[in-house]
């Protein structure tokens, strides 16, 4: 931490001092430097943190310019209130560039925002009030008492400490709950949504930041070069920034300054051969995304994360403790049914995968759902959990309907489940995904990151210690500043469970918890769930192992071909002959049989 200050201070005084050697050509280009800095970390928030591909950066920059350039020379306003009203401008068109974003994702929304980004080059090119092709002249310099800003020297100094707060801003997104959350939803969407992350509200969060970061560039560089027209706003700049961000590293801000910096020193060096410059970017560009997708700035955190996964292979020093059992509580949700799933039926084309199946679950109970493999077990839990909306019926979670809400609305709701094929967010440590999980504080809180940083630094805080309880309840501790995709199987089904009981659920949904794990791990598995459901948490679990599943549940659905065709104890389902006759139709399981009447009997 001391030396990280350090380094800080002396960058600091670095910058501070940089006008001094530096020409009056230098400092112009190194005033267009900062400028490009803030454009690259908004576009770094949007699609680097938030996984939002925004090609429409570029018209942001152009919207903060022009809406100043319009107001200061049209409407006879003065810079700073021309300013704040750009900012105001490009927010509301950050707000309708991302909307698609709701609805599309990756290069589609990269082609949308592109459409946007040439509408509006094209808007400015032809309107009148932006001066057409000539653009607008004449926009006058800021003004700060006793500072004469139109001395590109000092208006260094003013870019100097914009940056810095939009570079600390961005820093500080990045590291707590918000920041987290969106780079959960760059990861998995679905699983940020299934613990609770407004993904619709953080993609729109993400071209927010993006549009303010693109303003503040824009209003800079009104000031700066107090001239704006359609050329500094087109394609080319919008493929050089996007050249910035990748190659310096989209997922790190400091990366996204680098890039900016350097492949702003390398367009100088180049200025005279345009046509080189072009086609040496994409094929630095392209060299990037294949062999460093993380950027120059990934590079070291790659090099960590090989040398772990090498230690990972060979037996780290991390290793898993016991599990600390939960204190006894009365489940959460009272008297009343948890969960009551009414005649649902869901219809994928010609294939009905659940056909009017009901179930209801008391709080408190360990229910076990099992059937033959394509049963409709993981469709049901699709179903209850809100990614899918049913054809037919209705889901009731704690005497409410909530059939076909989001999956984030049930996660809020109190509903938490973990994934078949484990979904753990692999670019966050163990850590940040059990911190994702903690974190219940709704998007819409986002306002008090810019008007009270303290008490979303002191909340962030106690998350932390949080996430230190459940990794040490979980026997997670040595493990905890890890990604999770390294660890061994065993581990990351725990890491998950743990993650999902995290968010404080009043239900949990477990998919085949025990899939891929040994005997032992299988017996602390039942061990765990017991704890979490004496806790007071009410359990759904889908499992093959018939041995846990007869163990543990009071009550078990059977579900084949789409229909609940017994439910009833282990014992009463592994007697019913509906049953024996669906598990002699699915070869694979053929072989359970025994089992199932050995497991319900004892
Ligand atoms: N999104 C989808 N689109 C089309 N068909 C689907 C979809 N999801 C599931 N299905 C189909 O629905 C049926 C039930 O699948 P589901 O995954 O729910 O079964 P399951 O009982 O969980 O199987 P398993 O034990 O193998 O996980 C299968 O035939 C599957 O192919």
């Amino acid at each position: 931490m001391r030396h990280r200050i350090a380094a800080i201070a002396l960058i600091g005084v670095l910058a501070w001092l940089l006008p001094y050697g530096l020409d009056s050509y230098a400092i112009h280009v190194a005033n267009v430097i900062l400028i490009f800095a803030i454009l690259a970390i908004g576009l770094g928030l949007c699609m680097g943190v938030g996984g939002q591909v925004n090609l429409a950066q570029v018209a942001f920059f152009g919207v903060g310019a022009y809406t100043t350039a319009i107001l200061t020379t049209r409407a006879g306003l003065g810079f700073w209130t021309s300013a704040l009203l750009a900012i105001a401008a490009v927010v509301a068109i950050g707000l309708v560039v991302g909307t698609p974003a709701l609805r599309v994702q990756s290069h589609y929304l990269g082609i949308v925002t592109l459409g946007l980004a040439l509408a509006f080059t094209n808007w400015v090119t032809n309107a009148t009030v932006s001066g057409g092709a000539e653009g607008i002249s004449g926009i006058p310099a800021p003004t700060l008492p006793g500072i004469d800003l139109s001395d590109e020297y000092l208006y260094y100094y003013l870019e100097l400490v914009v940056f810095a707060v939009a570079l600390g801003f961005g820093l500080f997104v990045v590291r707590t709950g918000l920041g987290r959350r969106m780079r959960a939803m760059r990861d998995d969407a679905l699983a940020a949504s299934a613990l609770g992350a407004e993904v619709p509200m953080l993609r729109m969060v993400a071209f927010v930041l993006a549009s303010v970061y693109g303003g503040l560039g824009g209003v800079l560089y009104a000031g700066l070069i107090r001239y704006v027209a359609p050329e500094s706003f087109g394609i080319a700049n919008m493929f050089l920034l996007l050249g910035m961000v990748i190659i310096g590293g989209r997922q790190s801000l400091i990366g996204c300054v680098a890039g900016a910096v350097g492949l702003s020193l390398v367009r100088e060096t180049l200025v005279d051969h345009p046509t080189i410059a072009q086609i040496g970017y994409g094929a630095v560009v392209v060299l990037v995304v294949v062999f460093a997708p993380t950027g120059l700035a990934g590079l070291p955190a790659r090099l960590r994360d090989a040398i772990t996964r090498r230690r990972g292979r060979q037996g780290t020093a991390a290793q898993l403790r016991p599990f600390q059992p939960y204190a006894e509580a009365a489940p959460a949700g009272g008297d009343d049914p948890v969960l009551r799933v009414d005649t649902v039926s869901m219809q994928f084309r010609g294939l009905k995968a659940l056909d009017a199946v009901s179930l209801t679950v008391a709080a408190g109970e360990i229910r076990g759902v099992v059937g033959p493999n394509g049963s409709g077990k993981t469709t049901l839990f699709n179903v209850i959990s809100g990614l899918y909306r049913p054809t037919r019926g209705r889901v009731e979670f704690r005497g409410r309907d909530l059939t076909g809400r989001a999956p984030y609305r049930m996660g809020r709701a109190g509903m938490s489940r973990t994934f078949q094929n484990l979904r753990l967010f692999g670019d966050l440590t163990v850590e940040e995904n059990l911190l994702v999980a903690l974190d219940r504080s709704g998007t819409a809180q986002s306002w008090r990151y810019l008007l009270r940083p303290i008490s979303v630094l002191r909340r962030d805080r106690e998350l932390h210690r949080q996430a230190r309880e459940v990794l040490d309840r979980y026997g997670l501790t040595e493990f905890a500043g890890l990604a999770p995709t390294a660890l061994p199987y065993g581990i990351q089904r725990r890491v998950e469970i743990a993650r999902a009981v995290a968010t404080s659920p009043t239900l949990l949904l477990l998919d085949e918890p025990a899939a891929g794990l040994n005997g032992e791990e299988v017996r602390q598995l039942s061990e765990i769930v017991r704890s979490i459901r004496a806790g007071g948490i009410t359990v759904i679990i889908i499992e093959h192992n018939m041995g846990l599943v007869m163990s543990l549940c009071e009550r078990v659905t059977v579900l084949a071909g789409g229909r609940v065709i017994a439910e009833g104890t282990p014992a009463e389902v592994a007697a019913s002959p509906a049953v024996v006759e669906a598990y002699l139709g699915d070869s694979m399981s053929v072989d359970d049989l025994p089992d199932l009447s050995q497991e319900a009997s004892r």
